[in-house]
């Protein structure tokens, strides 16, 4: 829509907004490098790339100030920022930004399938919705004493990304209850600052309002929510979906309005219909909502009528054990003794409950492969599927189209036990061995006989990775080295005299001078 000068005019939009789907993604962590440090002279210096950043996380943080999620409304999708590549000179990428959403106080926070993943309450309390990705390792953090100068870096990994709702629940110290037009939101306007819509026709309350109040010394907030109808927690009228918000209240007020003309309506059966739709809503949902106090308003005593029809309930709901006032939201007759008994309430809640000390809560993924085991292996249509957070994590930071990268990956799965677990169970060499998510999968041919990594090529007719389980001490380092000087002598000797040499050619013992099961650097490496 364009104004008179083009400009555009402000679009009507709802100023309450109290559920929205938002789609949250953490920033990527940033790709490691692989550079060679060159120097004049020193043409081949060793290996300087930097380690890539880590993105941003999206968190989640209850503002004392937020009363609405109309944000999220207007934008749904939400990132944090990535964290920078590596560079050349050991220069790390920068981290990326965190992403903080402010979010009302008595936001509950749900996953796709309605699981509720947090309740957040307390001004400062925070939750980290959707982690940024790790940056990857440049190749200066990866060279090891058995891997000098390795020509890979790993993959930055993405960061979390789901799709949540935000809920809010109002969290107000009293609830005015009653049916439409009972006058609730007359009550707070008179009771408080808040300046509701107040109007003569049902249903005018069409999300809650809020009013601070102030009795004696005791300062607590109110909330007017939309009107009940019998039926209400089957989704009648407005429904459910603003019973929830009195759920987080300390007290419920019963507005009753006194001078309805409406045939079949009166203060006792108004009560009762009330009653009755929120045991049903407390049955449905599990909500402890029957447990808080009430106070019985009967309102609108100004009218001759209604003061009469007050009077003549009043012993019956006080036999009900019910605390009873007489007010009127027009003349404010009454307001103040209802005030200072819900403040009353109000005080004694507040002693009992301990104030919520701020909390930080971080959503860890579940492990997937079951407490205390790294991965688990499943057979599905004749193949292996290898699942686990780390061989998931490591397949992501894997740069496929560089074949030492790849030979790592091998070496750190066969690290884990994972080869030795598919030998186990029976796989042969070319079967597929499925590894990470679903849509995301690299599925690998079982090939155990070939040595994993690029370097381990490098020496010819060991399998380095039999030796990785039985880690030498030194004097036996030492032994076998003189072992292997004495048996060089003895080839030397033999060729000197003249003699076949084949008998001792072939030692049943090898010797890599650069056993990787040394290097105390491979934890390191595979905790990323
Ligand atoms: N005479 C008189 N009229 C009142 C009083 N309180 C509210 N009203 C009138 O009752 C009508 C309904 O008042 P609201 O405050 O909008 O009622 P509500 O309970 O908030 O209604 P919903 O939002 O529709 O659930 C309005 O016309 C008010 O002016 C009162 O104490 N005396
Ligand atoms: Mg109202």
């Amino acid at each position: 829509m364009r104004g008179q000068y083009g400009k555009e005019r402000p679009v009507a939009v709802p100023s309450f907004v109290d559920k929205v789907t938002l789609h949250v993604a953490g920033g990527s962590g940033g790709d490691g490098v692989a550079s060679v440090h060159r120097e004049k002279f020193k043409p081949l210096g060793g290996p300087d790339g930097g380690n890539g950043g880590n993105g941003g996380d999206v968190i989640l943080q209850v503002g004392a100030d937020v009363t609405t999620l109309i944000d999220y409304h207007h934008e749904p999708h939400r990132r944090g920022t990535n964290g920078a590549p590596g560079a050349g000179s050991n220069r790390s990428g920068s981290n990326g930004e965190d992403l903080v959403l402010r979010v009302p106080d008595g936001t509950v926070v749900k996953d796709a399938s309605g699981e509720v993943l947090a309740d957040l309450i307390g001004p400062g309390t925070e939750l980290v919705i959707a982690a940024g990705g790790r940056g990857g390792l440049g190749n200066a953090a990866l060279a090891s004493s058995k891997r000098k100068a390795p020509g890979f870096a790993l993959k930055g990994e993405p960061g979390d990304e789901l799709t949540i709702t935000l809920e809010l629940k109002v969290v107000a110290d009293v609830g005015l209850i009653g049916f439409p037009s009972a006058g609730k939101s007359s009550l707070i306007a008179a009771l408080s600052r808040a300046r509701p819509k107040i109007a003569d026709y049902p249903f005018t309350t069409l999300v809650p309002n809020l009013g601070v109040v102030t009795a004696g010394s005791t300062t607590f907030t109110v909330a007017d929510v939309p009107g009940l109808i019998e039926g209400a927690s089957e989704g009648r009228g407005l429904g459910h979906d603003f019973l929830r918000h009195v759920e987080r209240c300390a007290a419920l007020v019963h507005v009753i309005d006194c001078a309805t003309v409406d045939p079949g309506r009166d203060p006792l059966s108004d009560l009762d219909v009330i009653e009755a739709e929120l045991k049903a809503y407390a049955e449905a949902t599990g909500s402890d909502l029957l447990d808080r106090p009430r106070l019985v308003a009967l309102n609108k005593t100004d009218v001759p009528d209604a003061k009469e029809i007050a009077g003549f309930v009043r012993d019956e709901l006080e036999a009900r054990g019910l605390d009873v006032y007489d007010v009127s939201a027009a003349s404010h007759a009454g307001l103040r003794e209802l005030s200072f008994a819900m403040a009353e309430i109000v005080a004694s809640r507040r002693a009992e409950t301990p104030v919520a000390e701020v909390t930080r809560i971080v959503l860890r993924p579940k492990a997937e492969a079951g407490v205390g085991r790294e991965f688990t292996i499943d057979q599905v249509n004749g193949q292996w599927i290898v699942r686990g957070e780390k061989p998931k994590r490591w397949v992501r930071q894997t740069d496929f189209a560089n074949d030492e990268a790849v030979g790592f990956l091998a070496d750190r799965l066969n690290r884990l036990g994972v080869e030795d677990e598919l030998l186990k169970r029976g796989a042969r060499a070319g079967d597929d061995v499925v590894i990470g998510d679903e849509d995301n999968a690299v599925v690998f041919d079982f090939d155990p006989q070939i040595p994993a990594g690029a370097e381990v090529l490098g020496r010819r007719g060991e399998d380095l990775r039999i030796d990785q389980s039985d880690r030498r001490t030194n004097v036996q380092r030492r032994e076998e080295l003189a072992a292997r000087r004495a048996h060089e002598a003895e080839i030397r000797e033999a060729r000197e005299s003249g003699r076949p040499e084949s008998s001792a050619a072939t030692p049943d013992w090898t010797f890599p001078e650069d056993d990787p099961a040394l290097d105390g650097d491979d934890s390191d490496e595979d905790r990323r």
